[in-house]
């Protein structure tokens, strides 16, 4: 499947090195998963689409070089949400060379095996693992604030995720919000989330993903102020209290 993905659909190309990371990372998965259920995602288009394409595309624009900061000698730091079994983060880590990753998850045996891939893969130096709570890594210092990417995919309802990214963000980052279907009324309200939080939700973009793998958004997130102290709330109660708009 890697010699016929469909990298034009991402503008993007990996070059030789990265091209085999991603294919050892496939062997990887398939190793830990005989110990662990980390993903269902690993064998052909269920890995190259579902995983690879799926975690990729929302970064189109740093790919590219189109938004700065990704492709250039400086540091560029993303931090990964809920990683579970390692996506979008191990996936960006190898595209974009240059950034520092942060794999947030409150299962350790899942960070764990996280941790050991990227290590195979060379990626130990670049990242760094967090098994803690999404809501505690937004109030510690070494995090709050911090990150020029945060990204989330399928770890909670959007209003969730918002109050678990926007406090990571530095005042020039961006949050990627990764959704499957997304409606007007779902961007009516996470807009008026959004401003709960000091951010702007930015138009949503839209795929087909290749091979009839589905319909994907994704919903960028800005910061216009510093984020309310109040957020995130106390372990828990995002996802208990899902913030609302305003009536
Ligand atoms: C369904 S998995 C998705 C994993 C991966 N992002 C992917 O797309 O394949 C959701 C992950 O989010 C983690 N998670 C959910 N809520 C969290 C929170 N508040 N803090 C840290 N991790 C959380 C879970 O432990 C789980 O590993």
């Amino acid at each position: 499947m890697s010699n016929d993905f469909p990298w034009d659909l991402l503008a993007w190309q990996p070059n030789s090195q990265q091209l085999q990371q991603l294919q050892e990372l496939q062997l990887l998965l398939r190793h830990w998963n005989q110990q662990l259920n980390l993903t269902r995602l690993v064998e052909g288009p269920d890995y190259w689409i579902g995983q690879v394409f799926d975690s990729l595309w929302p970064l189109q624009p740093w790919l590219t070089g189109e938004l700065s900061g990704a492709t250039c000698a400086q540091k560029f730091s993303v931090v990964d949400v809920g990683t579970g079994g390692g996506f979008p983060g191990l996936a960006i880590a190898i595209a974009l060379p240059n950034a520092q990753l942060t794999l947030v998850d409150s299962v350790g045996r899942k960070l764990e095996a996280v941790g050991a891939m990227a290590k195979e893969l060379g990626l130990g130096e670049r990242l760094s693992l967090r098994c803690e709570r999404a809501e505690k890594s937004g109030r510690e210092r070494s995090c709050r604030g911090q990150f020029q990417l945060a990204v989330a995919r399928a770890v909670a309802p959007a209003a969730v995720v918002a109050e678990y990214l926007v406090p990571l963000l530095a005042p020039n980052g961006t949050a990627l919000l990764y959704r499957g279907q997304w409606s007007a009324a779902n961007q009516a309200e996470l807009i008026e989330i959004a401003r709960q939080l000091k951010a702007e939700a930015g138009e949503p973009r839209a795929i087909e993903l290749p091979e009839g793998k589905g319909q994907r958004h994704v919903i960028p997130l800005t910061p216009v102020a510093a984020c309310p102290t109040t957020y995130p709330r106390a372990v828990g109660i995002p996802a208990k209290q899902p913030l609302r708009p305003a009536p």
